[in-house]
């Protein structure tokens, strides 16, 4: 049986999202995407030429299996975050977004009210939103209440590679989510994603980790078996974690009985 993830009317074999700035060249970041496996790649709408048919990072994305997730980077408010969501289908000719508005320059975290206030909008207007946010599960739970087709709360402020430090948080909304929870931004290595895979997370993000390696398209690759490794885990249930040690074996003493 196929393990698939739905969001919205598509379906994802691949459970790892990937990003496409911070690469060294557009044909190493198509090389990498294509070694990882990917299937939903976010692009910044800052970045590209939206009024040329030949943008290069567009023209490296078009591949079959690739499905275009364009994210509003940049945008400061609700108001800049709709208009970009617009430009963006209007452009791209797709109605998926990843809203992401942060203000602050210096740790780029996520404005919650701007964010929710955005995806109440364009709910109303037709789009697939995808809300990058805190790991913050009552805001989750908001944006599910207004339509947010998944949450993406983050492990970890984006391009920090510091992995999951909100862990205890993404727990509470794995556990409470009715939409699927993508784990967003911060994850520097297979071993973190990994992790937010066995911990439940529907798929992840990672954007830097695989950008800025030695070797980016090695490191597609080792993110997409750790997502595969940290899902199957995941459905194969861990075992408990104990406070005292358990023999693997009987303690009966050797050679007397
Ligand atoms: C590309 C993108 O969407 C980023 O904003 C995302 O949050 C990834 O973060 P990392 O670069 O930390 O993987």
């Amino acid at each position: 049986m196929t393990d698939t993830l739905k969001i919205a009317d598509k379906t994802f074999r691949s459970r790892l999202f990937t990003g496409t700035g911070k690469f060294s060249s557009s044909k190493l970041m198509q090389e990498a995407i294509v070694a990882s496996e990917s299937e939903l790649v976010t692009v910044a709408l800052k970045r590209v030429d939206l009024h040329s048919t030949c943008d290069d990072i567009l023209m490296h994305l078009k591949q079959d299996h690739i499905n275009l997730l364009p994210n509003t980077s940049g945008v400061r408010t609700a108001k800049e975050a709709v208009f970009a969501a617009q430009l963006a289908r209007e452009a791209l000719q797709t109605n998926w977004i990843k809203l992401e508005i942060h203000p602050d320059p210096k740790y780029l975290l996520p404005d919650p009210i701007e964010t929710l206030k955005a995806t109440e909008i364009l709910v109303k207007e037709g789009f697939i939103v995808m809300p990058y946010i805190n790991a913050d599960p009552v805001l989750c739970k908001r944006l599910e209440d207004v339509g947010a087709q998944c949450v993406m709360p983050l492990g970890a402020p984006i391009g920090s590679n510091k992995g999951l430090i909100t862990k205890d948080f993404l727990k509470i909304i794995m556990e409470q989510s009715k939409v699927p929870v993508i784990v967003d931004a911060g994850i520097g290595a297979p071993s973190h994603a990994a992790y937010a895979m066995e911990l439940g997370a529907d798929a992840v993000l990672v954007n830097t980790a695989i950008a800025v390696s030695k070797n980016p398209v090695q490191m597609g690759i080792a993110f997409k078996m750790a997502v595969q490794a940290g899902r199957l885990a995941y459905q194969a249930k861990l075992a408990e974690v104990n406070q005292y040690a358990e023999a693997s074996s009987p303690l009966t003493s050797f050679l007397n009985e």
